[in-house]
């Protein structure tokens, strides 16, 4: 592996001032992949001043936007030169299948693109005053020291949301990856080098959550929290952030409904019903696992989805013919075998899997059988939780009225589909859904110029789009009196 092994700390890769480190683990046999930097408190804090001490000289922020946004196209291009390495890495380190990946670094390419454009185009707004002889104006500025928290399930991509926006607007950040799936981050962060971003303006500390995550979110001198993880890690962060008022953007989880009307194109439905829940084998925040199916058509269709999960082929995301990979750890496999088991308690009918494969090549890794529910109801926990594995629960509904009362059933409010081929049924449905993407038959599309985020407890604040620019600006309002004079009020 070319890839440097090393943390990359006021423009040096170095390891971690305890000397500590981790190894990272192939979820596909349980092999160590690679051994990097285990940091703790200490090294986020020479992280934090670098990139305080960087955004206080000012050069960064007074660069040009549009020498910013070539720097932020330069880190495109050498990532569409390296998408094969970059892919095999992501895969090695997930498990997903490198076709998957692949995807995603033409989605990771796309989005430094989509920001490098936008890094010029905001040329403030003029206000017309109401005051007479008077200039006002709104211009938009950097927030200043922004930590960036990532899950392991997309690394890149999910990194990628961050560094590119906050680049292109001209702050300076420190980028904390998931201790389990750092490979690619550090990959990017060479490639960030090459391509001339200045040392100091974005920084990479490796290490736990506890540990390296905590400072950043405690620490007085981060002015913005950008995180992508959990609600019950999500929460946390909102009470350590508190500390000075952090801006804050929260990118949590999601219990996404996906509604089968009976009209819907049934093939397709089945389809894509299949490919919202097992695709990355449901480790996707917008998976739809709560599949809502219209009566007249449930049986049948569940029995659709049953034979065509029986052929999935689990395997290595190096193999061609893999459709599923496993899961990322064997602590994650844990808990969704407790959560499948917890199914079983609460009366919910096993359709198909529930359990780990028996195929010989698939023992030492983290595989986990493709999983059905039927017989789901709101109460129960496997419906209202998230499992981030590959378990669907079906319910049943018999009127519109019913499915949107069970799609809004849940704290989570990150996305949902509706597959109809009535479109003014379709609309009225989007109407009364409350989550931050809803599709219309389609499931889980995401792309640059759309912004992506939650309602309810799925978050705050939105990525991607302008807005997922506009995270990371603060409006300054300026005002100019043309005339002063005195007021004579004293
Ligand atoms: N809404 C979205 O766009 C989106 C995208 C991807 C993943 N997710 C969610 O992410 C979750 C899975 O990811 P995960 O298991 O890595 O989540 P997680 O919350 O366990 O960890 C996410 C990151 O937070 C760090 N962290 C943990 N404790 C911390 C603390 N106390 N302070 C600061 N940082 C801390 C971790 O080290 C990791 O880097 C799922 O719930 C999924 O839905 C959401
Ligand atoms: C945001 N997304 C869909 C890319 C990954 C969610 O886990």
């Amino acid at each position: 592996m070319s890839l440097k092994q090393q943390q990359y700390i006021n423009g040096k890769w170095v390891g971690a001032i305890s000397g500590n480190t981790r190894d990272i683990i192939n979820p596909f046999n349980a092999e160590v992949i690679a051994t990097v930097p285990e940091s703790d408190e200490t090294d986020a804090k020479v992280a934090i001043a670098a990139a305080r001490a960087v955004f206080d000289k000012g050069e960064w922020s007074s660069t040009p936007a549009t020498e910013r946004g070539t720097i932020v196209r330069k880190i495109a291009e050498l990532i569409e030169r390296d998408k094969e390495e970059l892919a095999r890495l992501e895969s090695l380190d997930t498990g997903k299948t490198v076709e998957e990946s692949r995807g995603d670094m033409d989605d990771i390419a796309g989005v430094f693109r989509y920001y490098a454009d936008l890094a010029d185009k905001d040329g403030g707004e003029l206000i017309d005053s109401p005051v007479p002889n008077s200039i006002s104006k709104v211009v938009r500025e950097p927030v200043g020291v922004c930590g960036q928290i990532t899950p392991w399930n997309y690394p890149l991509l999910q990194a990628s949301w961050k560094l590119a926006p906050a680049l292109a607007t001209g702050n300076t950040l420190i980028m904390k990856p998931s201790e389990i799936t750092p490979l690619t981050t550090i990959k990017v962060f060479e490639l960030m080098e090459e391509a001339g971003v200045p040392a100091g303006v974005a920084n990479l500390v490796l290490g736990a959550g506890n540990t390296v995550g905590a400072e950043l979110t405690s620490n007085m001198d981060v002015d913005l929290i950008s995180f992508t993880g959990g609600i019950f890690t999500g929460k946390k962060i909102m009470q350590a952030a508190s500390v000075n008022v952090k801006k804050l953007a929260l990118e949590l989880g999601g219990k996404n409904p996906n509604i089968i009307f009976a009209d819907a194109d049934f093939e397709t439905a089945v389809d894509q019903a299949l490919n919202g829940v097992f695709f990355h084998a449901g480790q996707i925040c917008s998976a739809g696992t709560r599949l809502i199916v219209e009566e007249s058509i449930h049986d049948e269709f569940v029995n659709a989805l049953v034979e065509r999960v029986k052929k999935f082929k689990l395997g290595s995301g190096f193999d061609e013919d893999t459709q599923m990979g496993p899961l990322i750890s064997a602590e994650h496999l844990a808990k969704v075998e407790k959560y499948v088991e917890t199914g079983m308690k609460e009366g919910a009918t096993l359709a198909v899997g529930g359990r780990r494969p028996e195929e010989p090549e698939l023992q030492s890794g983290f595989f986990f059988l493709p999983t059905i529910f039927t017989d789901c109801t709101t109460d129960m926990s496997i419906v209202q939780n998230e499992a981030f594995g590959p378990v669907m629960t079906v319910e049943k509904f018999r009127t519109e009225e019913e499915a949107m009362k069970l799609a809004n059933d849940s704290i989570y409010g990150l996305a949902g589909g509706v597959w109809t081929n009535d479109i003014v049924k379709a609309e009225r449905c989007v109407a009364k859904m409350r989550m931050g993407t809803v599709w219309i038959n389609d499931f889980n599309l995401y792309f640059p110029h759309a912004p992506w985020g939650g309602f309810k407890q799925s978050g705050i604040g939105r990525e991607l789009g302008r807005l997922g620019i506009e995270e990371y600006t603060e409006t300054k309002h300026i005002f100019q009196n043309l005339k002063p004079e005195p007021i004579n009020w004293f």
